[in-house]
């Protein structure tokens, strides 16, 4: 049984419809890629797999479970984690105690800020650090972070909850480029040796035929494509899609200059 499937998804905006019988699987440690121009629905597959969006019409199944209309929450109870655009740590606390909050309130244990939440969990939560990179830092504030060392400890926030299926919209977004490789190569990493199905949207190409194992194309609401990178970018109706950026699909060398 796979860990994630999408049926015949549908939802409209007044006259405008942003998905459209989208429907596709995601097997446990799989990174999945989520691409399509400006406009084209990404966003609103997303946030109905992610429980931000009712669907008007189809089904979400984890692990064969309906969790079509549970609410974000019910979702992250059953393994749903995600990571959002802009990085959504408490800039105010160290990075140790942003993982251990994030383990508090995946066990909804009660939430005290003083005394008794700067040593629960904090074993486990180095223990998450570590697997980032960024057990060093633990004792920094946030605020105090580097962008991608952020982006990173957001990761470290999201496995602590466990999850099964890992949301990331444009995981990469304000990074440079060599952080972005680190980022999606550890991603990477860990969703193979913990089995978590990944399901990410991106806008960078580099960062999307270099780290996804499967992508999805979509074109006004519709899956027009769905296959291996190589595959995709051969494709000659996604090729069309990217019109306007008609090198948009070509790996990084064929771009650059002679
Ligand atoms: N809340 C909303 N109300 C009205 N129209 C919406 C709403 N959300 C999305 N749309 C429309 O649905 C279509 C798909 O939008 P969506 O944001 O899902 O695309 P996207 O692929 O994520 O785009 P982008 O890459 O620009 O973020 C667009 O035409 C958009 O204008």
């Amino acid at each position: 049984m796979s860990l994630l499937a999408v049926r015949n998804l549908g939802k409209s905006f007044g006259a405008v419809v942003a998905a459209r019988d989208v429907g596709f699987t995601l097997e446990r440690g799989e990174m999945l890629a989520l691409i399509g121009p400006n406009g084209a629905g990404k966003s609103t597959v997303f946030n109905m797999i992610g429980g931000q969006l009712r669907p008007d019409r189809g089904q979400v199944l984890l692990d064969g479970r309906d969790i079509t209309s549970a609410s974000p929450q019910r979702r992250f109870r059953q393994g749903v984690g995600r990571t959002f655009q802009v990085a959504q740590t408490f800039l105010s606390m160290t990075v140790a105690e942003n993982v251990q909050m994030a383990l508090i309130s995946g066990r909804r244990e009660t939430q005290e800020l003083s005394g008794p939440v700067r040593v629960r969990h904090r074993d486990e939560a180095l223990a998450l650090l570590g697997l980032v990179g960024m057990q060093d830092a633990a004792d920094r504030a946030c605020s105090a972070l580097a962008y991608g060392d952020v982006k990173r400890v957001e990761l470290a926030i999201a496995l602590a909850g466990q999850p099964k299926l890992l949301l990331m919209d444009e995981p990469t977004a304000g990074m440079a480029p060599r952080e972005r490789a680190a980022l999606m190569d550890l991603t990477a990493s860990i969703a193979a040796s913990r089995s978590i199905g990944v399901l990410f949207t991106e806008h960078d190409m580099d960062v999307v035929f270099g780290h996804a194992d499967r992508v999805l194309v979509l074109l006004r609401g519709e899956i027009i494509a769905a296959g291996a990178p190589d595959a995709i970018r051969q494709d000659a109706r996604v090729r069309q899609a990217y019109l306007g950026d008609e090198h948009a699909l070509d790996p990084p060398a064929a771009r650059s200059p002679a």
